[in-house]
Parts: structure tokens; sequence; C-alpha cells
């Protein structure tokens, strides 16, 4: 049998972190080595030997995180949120100072979630109207999700190659964010409701029609099968990969 993969957690103590940590260590093929949460020393990661970080933990934390792990070589696959153009380029250049490691980035592990923003984006080209209403948990912390954002983006990017027209809308009055924010020309709405967890719906319309696109996680235990994904990857795949979408062949 071949070596495990060392695997170590940036944000251990976290809702997902903690589901990730459990999930390692019940595979076969990895091991889990540490669990770094708020004011733990994180320098444990690269005296261990470990060779794979997974990072949830916070926007604000998360890029700080990143220059460590890829100033060490240590491979990371991040679930953090609050990736824009900017982040993902200086990323990139971290990178390039550092050739053999990889970083993966997606804003969604869930496959369920992966495979409606690939038909939110495939369907978007049919319809005049498309907008997106994301779900979550009051606990979180940016808005829009990272999942809408990116959702929001692919509907736009097709849309764009498709040339199709600008979306219907005659609102002339508005009360400040009523119609949410604006994503590359596509309205993203953003619900927080104790009781929730993560859910996003793309609605689309056109004539006499809509079609809505929907993903419930239920669980935190959904985004486990795609790190995993991630983690046994990343170390065939240098350099920056965002989304899932080519680690399931999409
Ligand atoms: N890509 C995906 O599939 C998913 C992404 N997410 C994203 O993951 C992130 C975390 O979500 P969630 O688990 O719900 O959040 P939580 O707040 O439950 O967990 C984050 C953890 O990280 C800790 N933390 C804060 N700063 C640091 C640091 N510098 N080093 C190590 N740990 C730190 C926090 O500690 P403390 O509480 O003390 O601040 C907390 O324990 C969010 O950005 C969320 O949007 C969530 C679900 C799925
Ligand atoms: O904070 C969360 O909970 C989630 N964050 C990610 C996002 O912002 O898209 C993924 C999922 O929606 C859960």
């Amino acid at each position: 049998m071949s070596e495990r993969i060392r695997v170590g957690v940036f944000g251990s103590d976290g809702k997902v972190g903690q589901a990730i940590v459990d999930a390692v260590e019940a595979a076969d093929d990895l091991e889990f080595t540490v669990g770094v949460d708020k004011g733990d020393n994180r320098s444990a990661l690269v005296e261990s030997g470990t060779q794979v970080v997974v990072d949830f933990t916070h926007p604000s934390v998360v890029m700080d995180n990143l220059e460590f792990l890829v100033g060490n070589g240590i491979h990371a696959v991040v679930g953090t949120t609050g990736f824009d153009d900017e982040r993902l380029a200086q990323v990139r250049s971290w990178l390039e100072a550092s050739p053999g490691t990889g970083v993966l980035i997606a804003p969604n592990f869930a496959i369920g979630a992966v495979l409606s923003m690939r038909f939110a984006a495939a369907a978007a080209r049919f319809y005049d109207s498309v907008e997106v209403i994301e779900l979550h948990h009051p606990h979180k912390a940016d808005a829009p999700s990272g999942t809408a954002y990116r959702t929001a983006r692919m509907i736009a990017e097709a849309r764009a190659e498709a040339g199709s027209k600008p979306m219907p809308d005659a609102t002339s009055e508005e009360l400040d964010g009523a119609r949410g924010a604006d994503v590359d020309g596509v309205r993203v709405h953003s619900v927080r409701v104790a009781g929730l967890v993560a859910h996003q719906e793309v609605l689309l319309g056109t004539q006499g029609e809509t079609l809505t696109i929907r993903h419930d996680s239920i669980d935190r235990t959904s985004f486990a099968p795609g790190v995993l994904l991630g983690v046994r990857e990343i170390g065939s795949r240098p350099g920056l990969t965002v989304g899932l979408d080519d680690l399931l062949d999409l």
C-alpha cells in the first residue's frame, strides 16, 4: 500500500473544519496530522511533515494562511470564501516562487452545488431573466456567498458569449438593496435565517415559463467528499486551480 497523505486543517475547531477532521481520520489513505485554530502555533504544520492543509477559516485570515503554506511548499485545499480576481492573482504570484506547490480554491465542495452552477451557466442563454438567491445560517460573515458570486459570474460569462440582451427590469424607484447585489449584471439576493445551512436557487424566466435550479446542503458533511478529492489530487496539480470542475472532469 502506498504511503498515506499527511493532512492538516486550518480552522479545525470550526463548523466545517470539524467535519473535515472527522472525514480525514476516517479515510484509510489519509493521515490527520495537526489541527490549527485561532491562536494556535501554525509551525506545527511544518514540523509534522504535513503535505496538504485544508483551510476553512475566515476571509480575513485566509490570505495570510496561504502565504505561509505556499512559502513552506505545503499544498492547500481552500474552502474559505472571499476570493476575487485580485486575491487570486496574489496567490498565483506566490506560487510562481514555489513551482511544485498546488493550491485548490473552491467556493463550494458539495458535488451538487458544483453541478448546479454548471447547469445554471448552461441554461442562462435560453432565458430573458436570471437571478440568484442564496440562503444561509446567520453566522455567515460574507454576503453574497462565494458560491453565489461564482454562479453569477458564470451566468454573466455564458450570457456575454451568447450575445444575450440585458435582462428586463423596469425598477425606477428602489429602497437601497431591494434588488440585491449586482454581480456582472446578475442580481444576487442573500438571505440569512436561523436553522438554515447552505442553500441556493437560480431562477430563470422567459415567456410563459420559469426554471428553478436549487441545491441544498442540509449537513456540513456534504462538503467532505469534494474536499477529500481535492486533498488526493492537489499534489499532482501544481499551480492554482479554481473550482472543483476540472477534478470532476466537468
Ligand atoms: N467551499 C465550501 O464548500 C465551503 C466554504 N465555507 C466557508 O468556509 C469558511 C469557514 O466556514 P465555517 O466553518 O462555517 O466557519 P466557522 O466560524 O465555524 O469556522 C472557522 C474557524 O476558523 C477559526 N479561525 C479564525 N482565524 C483563524 C486563523 N488565523 N487560523 C486558524 N483558524 C482560524 C475560527 O476561530 P474563531 O471562531 O475563534 O474565530 C473558527 O474556529 C467560511 O468562509 C465559509 O464561507 C463553508 C462551507 C463550505
Ligand atoms: O459559510 C457557509 O456556510 C458556506 N460558505 C460557502 C459560500 O460562501 O458559498 C459555501 C456554502 O455555501 C456554505
